[in-house]
């Protein structure tokens, strides 16, 4: 391996108990809302082609007509309160929320900037009163924070001359002073999600970012930091120079979904996906494929079984209350996980070889396996094939606990369960509790005649 100062400083999973904690939440929400939410895609009577958040970046709006966007900011029903009931009746164990995106405006009241709700007719802090809310239903708050800030005139997309340099480190001082700001003023937050960290401006600032990421880690012990923030002495992010992931958790995941464990390396991830294809602050117009409830079911399903987090993205209306389809899919997922939460939260990779109709998720510390059944195969025989020596000792329904199965062993440690029913309007949980019968305790179920 590379001698490396600002790579990664821990090899493998961190073990303490707020890690664990993060580890075990499977569901999350993510809510991107700011100033873009006003125009929502749309400029001059035309639709922006990219995401909506993005609107600053485009050519045809002025970074002068865009900030003044500030003055428009006054969400007269925004009530946090909601926002975090409906996040309660999803599920959701964590919620990451936007304090400042690309285009610079602070939904909390900086006092390093002018560029923020304090100024706006709104006036009132944002930030706060959401961490409150969802404290109180012990949804756990992550801070996003966005490096690259298009509203500091200190930013630059690479440092190449002097005047660069100077105006640069002052950009890092701003940087720092707001990060300290909101760690805080929200003393409660546990985790920062960072974006906004991929031009060679912050990629040359591995010592900075390094002691950086020390000194926020020293103020808030246990803090969650993922592996976006910073890159290493060579200009390598999320995986150093040795192929170590830096920070606590894999941030790759934005919009896609591993396919297997080996994806994962073995580090702790999440994936955080929009409902539209790529949209993530309020857009008017949501183009191409609209998720539905039972594919993000499935694609929650997915990334718990391969030892991951899913984190839902919310894009609040200017006005502060959340689009149909977003409360729509919030109560359907909610209605799914009152019935079959227990196979999401605590989840960990069972080890056990995929099979078609789903997806395997194991309660972490017990020998509690939960089938996450969305195919049923035409033979309404669900395969099971556990680690030799390993026996059922339990199979039943989780929606319909009196529904019991007794599988059939169709070979070694291999079985069919057989199901009651052809048709199943939702996806469906079964759990199967296994005993090691190393200690030859004899097969529960007879072999297949
Ligand atoms: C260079 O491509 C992107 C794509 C999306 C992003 C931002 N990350 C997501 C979590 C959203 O905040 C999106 O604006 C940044 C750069």
């Amino acid at each position: 391996p590379i001698a490396l100062q600002h790579g990664a400083h821990r090899i493998g999973r961190r073990t303490d108990a707020d890690m664990e904690k993060w580890r075990a939440y499977g569901l999350g929400q993510f809510i991107h809302w700011g100033l873009y939410s006003i125009p929502a895609g749309e400029w001059n009577g035309k639709q922006y082609s990219g995401a909506a958040e993005w609107l600053k970046s485009w050519k045809e709006v002025s970074a002068t007509a865009y900030d003044s966007l500030m003055y428009q900011f006054n969400p007269t029903k925004f009530n946090a309160e909601s926002w975090a009931e409906t996040a309660k009746q999803m599920g959701v164990k964590y919620v990451t929320i936007t304090t400042k995106h690309h285009d610079g405006f602070c939904l909390w009241p900086s006092k390093y900037t002018n560029f923020t709700v304090a100024n706006s007719p709104y006036k009132k802090d944002i930030i706060g009163p959401l961490v409150k809310a969802y404290d109180k239903r012990g949804i756990d708050v992550i801070l996003y924070f966005s490096i690259m800030d298009w509203h500091n005139p200190d930013w630059r997309y690479d440092i190449k001359t002097r005047e660069d340099s100077i105006a640069f480190d002052r950009f890092k001082q701003f940087t720092r002073n707001q990060l300290l700001e909101l760690l805080t003023l929200y003393p409660t937050a546990k985790g920062l999600w960072f974006d906004g960290t991929w031009d060679k401006s912050w990629v040359k600032q591995a010592a900075f970012a390094d002691s950086l990421e020390k000194e926020m880690r020293a103020m808030r012990p246990g803090l969650i930091i993922g592996s976006r923030f910073r890159a290493d002495e060579y200009g390598k992010r999320h995986f150093d120079s040795n192929g170590n992931m830096m920070g606590d958790y894999e941030q790759g995941w934005e919009r896609k979904i591993p396919e297997k464990i080996a994806d994962v390396h073995g580090n702790d991830w999440d994936c955080v996906m929009t409902v539209p294809e790529n949209q993530w602050g309020y857009s008017k117009v949501w183009k191409g494929h609209i998720k539905t409830t039972d594919e993000l079911l499935e694609m929650l399903a997915k990334c718990v079984s391969l030892d991951g987090n899913f984190v839902l993205n919310f894009g609040p209306k200017p006005d502060g209350t959340l689009r149909t389809e977003e409360l729509d899919l919030a109560k359907g997922i909610g209605e799914w996980m009152g019935i079959n939460s227990e196979a999401i939260y605590n989840g960990e990779y069972a080890g056990l070889v995929k099979q078609d109709w789903g997806y395997y998720v194991k309660k972490t510390g017990t020998n509690k396996i939960y089938m996450l059944v969305f195919n049923v195969p035409v033979s309404g025989a669900l395969n099971v094939v556990l680690p030799s020596r390993t026996a059922i000792s339990k199979v039943y329904d989780l929606g319909n606990p009196g529904q019991n199965y007794a599988p059939e062993e169709i070979g070694t440690s291999a079985y069919f369960i057989h199901l009651k029913q052809q048709t199943f309007k939702r996806p469906f949980v079964i759990v199967l509790e296994t005993a090691d019968n190393s200690k030859n305790s004899g097969a529960q179920y007879q072999k297949a005649k």
